[in-house]
C-alpha cells in the first residue's frame, strides 16, 4: 500500500488568521511630501487607508486586515468630537465577533492623549494599538511601513488580550497611560518614563512588563454612555507669568484648569488668588507640572487640602486633562477625581 497520499492530505491546513481593523484617522503615516529628502516638511493627512493598505502585502501573513477612513486630519487638531467618535467606532468594532483586534493609524502629536482617552473608555479586553511615523511615506528610511506592520501583529496577537491600549511606535510596546511624545524630529519619539510593556521584532511580541494601573474593562468609564465633554484647559507656568489665562478661561466658562507648574507643580504667588478664586466659583482646580518626568506630591508645594485642589500625579498636563474631562462628565467631586488620579 502507498502511504504518500495519505501523508500528504494529513498535512493540517492552516489556521484562519486573525480579524485586524485598521481605522485610520491622519497625521503624518499618511501623509506625502514633494521629495524623498522632506522627511520634516510635507503634508500630513494625504493617503487614503486603502492605498496605505495596499502598500504593504507583509499584511496578510499577518491577518485579516480591513480599513476604515474615520477622519483624515492632523493630530494637532483633534477636538474631543473627535475622540468621542472615535471611541464609539471602536467600542463598536470591538463588541463584533470577527474583530479580533482594532489598530489606530493617528498623527503623533495627540497621539498619546487619544491613547489614554481610548484606555480609559473603551470595555475590552482584546487588543488596540495606536500607531503613527515621524516621516511620511515618501520619505528615505520612512517609518510608517514598519510600525504598521508592527501594530497589525501586536493588534492580532493573542498574548496582547487584557494588557489595555497600546502604542507601538519604533519596535516598541508602551501602554498608553504612560507614553507621551518626547521628542520631535526623530523616529525614537515615543517614552514612557516607566519604560515600554514590551518589544515587537519581526512579528513576535517580547513582553517585559504589564500596566498596573486601571484601564478598559476595569475601568469605571463607558464611552457608551458619554455624548459629551466638558471644557478643560490648561494654563502654563513660567517666570513673570500673570492670572490674565486664568481668568479668561474661568470667564470662557472652564469647568476644570490644568495647572502646568515648574517644577514639582510650583504655584506662583501671584497665581495663588486667582487659583483660588477660580475654585470658589466652582471650577476644579488641577496642579500637574510642566516637567515631565517624576510626579507631583499632594500638599507639597501647596496646601492642596486647604485650597481643594486636586494633583495629576505623574501625568502630562494634556493627560491630566483628558481625565479630568471624563470624571467631570461623571459628575465627580474633587475627592473623586483625587483617588482617579491615583488609580488610573
Ligand atoms: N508625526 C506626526 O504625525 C505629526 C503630525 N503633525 C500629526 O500629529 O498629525
Amino acid at each position: 500500500q502507498d502511504t504518500r497520499a495519505t501523508t500528504a492530505t494529513q498535512a493540517q491546513p492552516a489556521a484562519a488568521k486573525p480579524r485586524v481593523v485598521v481605522l485610520a484617522t491622519g497625521g503624518t503615516i499618511a501623509g506625502a511630501g514633494a521629495s524623498a529628502m522632506n522627511s520634516a516638511t510635507y503634508t500630513a493627512a494625504k493617503v487614503p487607508v486603502d492605498k496605505l493598505l495596499a502598500g504593504l502585502p507583509e499584511l496578510s501573513n499577518v491577518a485579516q486586515v480591513s480599513g476604515e477612513q474615520v477622519f483624515q486630519i492632523a493630530s494637532e487638531s483633534f477636538t474631543n468630537e473627535h475622540l468621542l467618535k472615535l471611541a464609539q467606532r471602536v467600542s463598536q468594532l470591538a463588541k463584533q465577533g470577527d474583530v479580533d483586534g482594532i489598530v489606530i493609524t493617528h498623527g503623533t502629536d495627540t497621539l498619546a492623549e487619544t491613547a489614554y482617552f481610548l484606555s480609559l473608555t473603551v470595555r475590552t479586553d482584546k487588543p488596540i494599538a495606536l500607531v503613527g511615523s515621524m516621516r511620511p511615506g515618501t520619505a528615505l528610511s520612512a517609518d510608517g511601513a514598519l510600525n504598521l506592520v508592527n501594530a497589525v501583529s501586536v493588534a492580532a496577537s493573542k498574548d496582547a488580550r487584557g494588557k489595555g491600549v497600546l502604542v507601538t511606535m519604533n519596535d516598541e510596546i508602551n501602554t498608553a497611560r504612560d507614553v507621551n511624545k518626547d521628542i520631535n524630529i526623530q523616529t525614537s519619539a515615543f517614552k514612557s518614563q516607566w519604560g515600554p510593556l514590551g518589544m515587537v521584532v519581526e512579528g513576535k511580541n517580547y513582553w517585559f512588563r504589564a500596566p498596573v494601573k486601571r484601564h478598559t474593562t476595569q475601568s469605571e468609564f463607558d464611552i457608551d454612555s458619554i455624548t459629551s465633554l466638558p471644557q478643560v484647559d490648561i494654563v502654563y507656568a513660567y517666570g513673570n507669568v500673570q492670572p490674565t489665562a486664568v481668568n479668561a478661561l474661568v470667564a470662557g466658562g472652564a469647568k476644570a484648569i490644568i495647572h502646568a507648574g515648574t517644577g514639582n507643580g510650583s504655584v506662583a504667588d501671584r497665581m495663588v488668588k486667582p487659583l483660588q478664586d477660580a475654585r470658589a466659583k466652582g471650577v476644579v482646580i488641577v496642579r500637574s507640572a510642566r516637567v515631565p518626568y517624576g510626579f507631583v506630591l499632594r500638599n507639597a508645594e501647596q496646601p492642596d487640602d486647604k485650597h481643594d485642589w486636586v494633583v495629576a500625579h505623574d501625568l502630562r498636563p494634556e493627560k491630566a486633562r483628558i481625565l479630568t474631562m471624563l470624571a467631570l462628565a461623571k459628575g465627580a467631586s474633587t475627592q473623586e477625581l483625587q483617588r482617579m488620579f491615583w488609580e488610573y
